[in-house]
């Protein structure tokens, strides 16, 4: 069974919804890790979840960036393990370097909530391998700073190394570059991504169209494994 590890900060608000997510739904092992944690050797995959870690004081995920765990988030993405931050987690992720570009405030400069479509832009990947190429899927949005950017030189990388997992479809609803929704670093293991897989992993509760995302990265270990 794999073994997924929710990392909380003081201020994480999705953590239980990515627990329940894995425990309920996926049907594998996952646990709480604290933010004071070092020693990530036990987990197989490791998620960042949506909130407001440390009140989002100086900016989203800039503090959480220098929290204890992150240095061991680090040592186990370099052992090319999957690690996936959703929201304040992808905050966090480029804050931290891990992904690359910024998150800014949304262009509305307001808080925004809502069902979202979504385009998967490469399914070839450990986060995306049950989607279909180019499938429109429909995932909860709720931030304030999901404005990405990056500059051009980035921008020409991201598209490259097919690093532009998601895009926002429809309409663009916070003024993100390219209409980015979702990145991977470039060695497709560390991914990004604003709105919520774990807010939708029941038809009952609107969508859910996010369980594919975490069978994905079952189906990888399945196979690195085997
Ligand atoms: N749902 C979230 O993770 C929100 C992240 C962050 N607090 C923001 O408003 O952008």
């Amino acid at each position: 069974m794999a073994k997924f590890g929710v990392v909380v900060f003081p201020g994480s608000n999705g953590d239980q919804d990515l627990l329940l997510a894995i425990q309920d739904v996926i049907g594998e092992e996952a646990e709480y890790v604290s933010h004071r944690a070092a020693d990530l050797s036990e987990y197989d995959v490791m998620l960042l979840p949506g909130g407001f870690s440390y009140g989002d004081y100086l900016r989203c995920g800039a503090i959480a960036k220098s929290s204890p765990v992150m240095e061991a988030v680090k040592q186990f993405a370099s052992e090319g393990k999957p690690v996936f931050g959703t929201c304040n987690g992808f905050q966090i992720l480029t804050e931290t370097g891990l992904l690359p570009g910024v998150l800014l405030n949304n262009t509305s400069l307001k808080f925004i909530c809502g069902m979202q479509p979504l385009k998967v832009q490469n399914n070839q990947t450990m986060f995306t391998n049950e989607y279909e190429q180019d499938e429109i899927i429909t995932l909860p949005i709720a931030h304030g700073e999901g404005n990405y950017y990056c500059d051009e030189e980035t921008l020409k990388e991201l598209k490259e190394n097919n690093q532009i997992i998601f895009t926002y479809d429809q309409t663009n609803p916070n003024g993100s570059v390219e209409d980015i929704a979702g990145i991977t670093n470039k060695e497709g293991n560390v991914i990004g991504l604003m709105p919520h897989p774990e807010r939708a992993m029941e038809d009952l509760l609107g969508s859910s169209d996010g369980k594919k995302l975490f069978q994905s990265i079952v189906n990888h270990l399945r196979k690195v494994t085997a």
